[in-house]
């Protein structure tokens, strides 16, 4: 578990320089960069632009789907006057593992392809001079490692991956790197929780320094005022006729958490943006403020042309420009944690987030449906190794994002094998381990595959609400025997409700594969037709049932998967297109959700 995950600033007494642009980057498929001194920085590598997968950048079949170490390497100055100061390279994700290395010295490694790391290389630096910084990354998947997964050696002696996982494995530096300098003595960490008292609220705080110098915390309003103060790590903000964060409707205050007793001189400064918003279940409803909500959005990827993977602004700024067009109020981010930047901009734009880890192919039937095996993925060797990994990246997950408003929920699996009475146990280590990790103590969940029902599902009394995935209509009663789909999911809500489910249900994946631009009168399947007839159904459907307390179709948009006969160069589920153009469902929902108020 990293020591702190704060997203970087800069100020008087930090300093957040972005290492963004072309490195030089070569493949090691015999592993050999160590015995050939890689690690002091190379040059007759290629430029490979950063934040980027490397993927798409190929025009060879090889290169594209290349399997195993590859190398990053480049040269960044550090100023004399950085002397004094702890100095920290933080990545904002390589996927999926990596080994850092500055002026040949290793410093350090990390495990896991979507959350930050920070490399202490405050030892290895030269000072006044320009510095190495090497990175051996590695896209190997397993089965004991998050995305879960098999790598295989093809006769002709090239790796491949076998993903347990619809979405095509982009790897690289595919976030941001940034040189820190940071003071001695700084703020680590901080929490918030919230009270609501009529027009009043209380904001609970916790600070965590790594020295004794006192703490004075403020917060200032969106017009720069300062509503309230309090001394010490621990304490509470009582803010008068407090202007909460709603949903589609966000208000964001400033906090400043200043470290030492001389407030013209502070020993560290640290600020961020919070939402003042309560959020829980209650019975059958989700609530924010107190208000029950209705989810209305989608099932995400970070995926884009060219950048496969990496976080690109500009799609993202698209992505919240379609998304607020077709009146969405939320998303998932499946099946892995997102960019920092994208909770911030979900902060400001009022959009809750299920935030996901990538437990992710935890289901060998859904290694088969991608050429698995078909066995229980619940007692394999792998277990001890994966479970590890699994709550490291669950900690790191809950304590880079725990601040964010727009943050509803933890997704702590995507679709795992809940059949299978082996998951029981290893459910129960994750759900006991993640309880108390979250100061804002927020849902806990994960989502239903077809074959997890309310008879079959061995692990159902551990989400705080259901998040459910359907197909009826693509993956089994497709096409003309859509009406048989629809009475199979009305079936299985009747059972659901018969049952007397007592907690929320959310449908986080339906749709149907479209080509954008076929078309057929009447429909048959892939046609736009088709995809909106499909959506409609389910619409039918979600209206019928009380304890349906959202709807995210999937996906956004189409994206990148592996290759197969089932997939037309990618999945085309999407409401747009990859290059984010609207389908004919795109106008379906526009219609649906814009009568609809904004949160419900
Ligand atoms: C069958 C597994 C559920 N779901 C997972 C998601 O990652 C896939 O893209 C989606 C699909 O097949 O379109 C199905």
């Amino acid at each position: 578990m990293e020591t702190s995950l704060l997203y970087p600033v800069t100020n008087d007494q930090r300093t957040d320089q972005k290492l963004d642009g072309l490195w030089q980057f070569k493949f090691d498929e015999m592993k050999q960069g160590v015995k050939d001194g890689w690690e002091t920085g190379f040059h007759d590598g290629v430029s490979m632009p950063v934040p980027a997968s490397f993927n798409d950048f190929f025009t060879d079949k090889e290169s594209r789907e290349y399997t195993g170490d590859f190398w990053y390497s480049r040269k960044f100055f550090v100023p004399s006057a950085a002397k004094g100061k702890a100095l920290f390279l933080r990545f904002d994700a390589v996927t999926h593992r990596a080994t850092i290395f500055v002026n040949g010295k290793e410093i350090r490694s990390h495990e896991g392809g979507f959350l930050p790391f920070a490399a202490d290389i405050s030892s290895a630096i030269h000072y006044g001079a320009e510095n190495t910084v090497v990175v051996k990354g590695n896209n190997e998947l397993s089965r004991e490692a998050l995305p879960a997964g098999d790598t295989i050696t093809l006769r002709n002696g090239k790796k491949m991956v076998r993903p347990f996982f619809d979405f095509y494995n982009y790897s690289g530096l595919n976030r941001s790197v940034h040189l820190l300098t940071l003071p001695q003595e700084r703020v680590l960490d901080y929490t918030t929780t919230f009270e609501l008292n009529g027009q009043d609220a209380t904001v609970n705080y916790t600070v965590t320094t790594n020295g004794d110098a006192p703490v004075t915390v403020s917060l200032a309003d969106a017009d720069g005022q300062v509503v309230a103060t309090a001394q010490g790590k621990e304490g509470a903000l009582q803010v008068k006729n407090a202007h909460l964060w709603q949903v589609r409707n966000a208000y964001l205050y400033t906090l400043t958490i200043q470290v030492g007793d001389d407030a013209q001189t502070p020993v560290d400064t640290y600020t961020d943006r919070i939402g003042i918003r309560t959020i829980k279940i209650s019975g059958t409803n989700i609530l924010v403020n107190d208000k029950p909500i209705y989810l209305k959005g989608f099932g995400r990827h970070e995926d884009s042309p060219f950048a496969g993977r990496a976080f690109d602004l500009n799609v993202e700024k698209k992505d919240f420009a379609l998304m607020k067009w077709i009146g969405a109020n939320s998303f998932r981010t499946s099946h892995y944690p997102y960019d920092e930047q994208v909770y911030k901009i979900a902060d400001e734009e009022g959009f809750l987030l299920t935030d996901e880890v990538p437990a992710v192919g935890f289901k060998m039937a859904a290694a088969a449906f991608l050429g698995g095996l078909n066995q229980s993925f619940f007692k394999g060797p792998w277990l001890k190794k994966l479970h590890e990994r699994h709550i490291d990246q669950i900690r790191d997950l809950i304590k880079r994002d725990k601040n964010h408003p727009s943050v509803l929920a933890w997704s702590l699996f995507n679709e795992p094998d809940t059949i299978d009475e082996n998951a029981v146990p290893y459910f129960k280590q994750i759900f006991d381990e993640s309880k108390d990790l979250d100061p804002q103590s927020r849902p806990r969940t994960f989502t239903l595959s077809e074959d997890d029902t309310i008879e079959t599902s061995k692990v159902l009394d551990f989400p705080d609400f259901y998040m459910l995935n359907r197909y009826p209509g693509w993956y089994h009663f497709g096409g003309y025997q859509i009406s048989d789909g629809e009475a199979g999911l009305r079936d299985e809500m009747d059972k659901w409700q018969k049952a007397g489910v007592t907690k929320p249900v959310v449908f986080t994946e339906f749709g149907a594969d479209t080509e954008a631009g076929l078309h057929k009168l009447p429909s048959v399947m892939w046609t736009e037709e088709y995809q909106v007839e499909v959506l409609k159904m389910f619409s039918r459907v979600f209206d019928d049932y009380d304890f349906i307390k959202g709807e995210q179709v999937w996906n956004l948009a189409d994206f990148q998967t592996v290759e197969g006969n089932m997939r037309v160069n990618g999945n085309k589920k999407g409401i747009f297109t990859r290059d984010r153009q609207p389908k004919e469902a795109a106008f379906f929902y526009h219609d649906r959700w814009n009568k609809l108020p904004l949160d419900y």
